[in-house]
């Protein structure tokens, strides 16, 4: 956002000490909630840019300012070798998102389907730092954008690494779209749209929790507060970095901890989960679920039984149940649990006499389960991919607890898990 002329001004002043072979401007001169952030006179100022992002309101701007009556003293768009994209995800009433690219000399139209959603803020300013990412790989104009309309049939028998580069920055922004359209963060009338492709698709249930869905157990990360207290980190700061790093739902498993501060900090956790869409279970303690209003619990077969557990939370909340034989398996479908997490598949320290069931133990489990099933127990970023490519279909990710809490940086250790499940998950599909 270059709000004034002075601004602008600095940062010309600024970039001209830097080789820069291509300035890409988004003016956010209107905000998409329509309040004017910059008036049309900083127009005057941007002649080193190569780009122009507008949405259609900046559009009306820039017809004044610079095609219909451009000042003596001020280059045309074309004799500037300006480019300019005029982006129609404003327009009201339309089918389709239609936007206008003009490089000086030919206008194209480019046409897509719109995605209806409410969460479009930032797409602009992600549509804009695409588009200057693409040109710094060497693209053109256009391909950094999007192939024109009629070349699209010839860019379809391109081999992918060509075609991806000619549908950069347009198809990008859609593909986002497509993942945010269901997200609910904030109340406004507009949520932001996640261009990481990593916040959950959290559209909420009659009472307005969270409903459950087998692809949270993607990254499922369990606290223990011996570890994170051995690091100097409270629950709270552990289950943010871990959320942040990509852990796709979270169970407190706080085993040596009082009551009340077990209330504390799962309420406290609870608010950072629901703000980011991740649901959150409790280990063992239905009493604590239910004061807090957790999503729901996790209880092993020496804990209370599922049945017993879902009469107590009802029929929305999420309930887990640890099994090692098919038998159990079957015995918490017919409970009314939601999913199982199966292990220890790997020799672990954080539960003691745990019995190692190994990879085949987890794939029969896996084979016979009606139910979705996480693995647990010594998973790692080492091993995580073997356990995926078992290839059983209910299996749908890993749990842990040592690899990211009993680690410094709960972050870092999040995030290098996740892309490891990335990459497994894209070599079994
Ligand atoms: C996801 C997940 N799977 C298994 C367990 C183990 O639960 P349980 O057998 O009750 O043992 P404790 O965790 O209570 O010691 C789990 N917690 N989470
Ligand atoms: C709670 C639990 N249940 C089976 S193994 C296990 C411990 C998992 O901890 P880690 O991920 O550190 O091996
Ligand atoms: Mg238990």
């Amino acid at each position: 956002m270059l709000p004034s002329v002075g601004i602008v001004k600095v940062l010309r002043q600024s970039l001209a000490e830097f080789p820069i072979r291509g300035l890409v401007v988004d003016p956010v001169m209107v905000s998409t909630s329509g309040d004017v952030l910059a008036g049309p006179s900083i127009l005057t100022v941007f002649r080193y840019a190569r780009f122009f992002c507008s949405n259609v309101p900046r559009q009306l701007m820039f017809n004044a300012q610079l095609f219909k009556n451009p000042p003596p003293e001020r280059m045309s768009v074309a004799s500037q070798n300006i480019n300019v994209l005029v982006k129609g995800g404003d327009l009201p009433d339309s089918s389709d998102a239609i936007d206008i690219f003009f490089d000086g000399d030919t206008i194209l139209e480019l046409r897509s389907s719109r995605i209806k959603t409410r969460n479009t803020h930032g797409t602009g300013c992600t549509l804009a730092s695409c588009i200057a990412a693409e040109l710094a790989k060497g693209s053109s104009m256009l391909q950094a954008v999007k192939v024109h309309a009629s070349k699209r049939l010839a860019a379809n028998a391109m081999p992918r690494s060509q075609k991806q580069n000619t549908e950069a920055a347009k198809c990008f922004i859609e593909s986002a779209l497509d993942f945010s359209r269901d997200i609910v963060i904030g109340n406004g009338p507009q949520g932001p749209f996640d261009p990481l492709l990593r916040l959950k698709r959290n559209a909420r249930n009659s009472s307005g929790t969270h409903g459950f869905d087998p692809s949270d157990l993607f990254l499922y990360a369990v606290t223990d507060s011996r570890m994170n207290k051995r690091w100097g980190r409270s629950i709270t700061e552990a289950v943010k970095a871990a959320i942040e790093g990509g852990a796709t739902i979270i169970q407190l498993r706080e085993k040596n901890i009082e009551t009340l501060n077990f209330l504390e900090a799962a309420k406290s956790c609870l608010e950072i989960c629901r703000s980011h869409g991740v649901p959150l279970l409790i280990n063992d303690r239905i009493d604590v679920a239910l004061a807090c209003d957790a999503d729901g619990v996790h209880v092993g077969q020496s804990d209370m039984p599922a049945h017993v557990v879902r009469s107590l939370l009802g029929p929305e909340k999420i309930i887990g149940v640890s099994c090692k034989t098919p038998e159990q398996a079957e015995q918490a479908w017919i409970d009314g649990a939601n999913y199982l997490g199966c292990g220890g598949v790997f020799p672990t320290n954080t539960k003691a006499n745990n019995l190692t069931i190994g990879l085949d133990g987890l794939k029969a489990v896996c084979l016979a389960s009606k139910l979705p099933v996480v693995a647990i127990g010594g998973i790692d970023a080492t091993n995580a991919g073997s356990v995926l490519e078992i290839n059983a279909p209910k299996l749908k990710g890993v749990a842990v607890v040592s690899t990211l809490f009993d680690r410094e940086c709960v972050l870092t250790e999040t995030r290098n898990l996740h892309s490891v499940l990335m990459e497994a998950t894209s070599r079994v599909r």
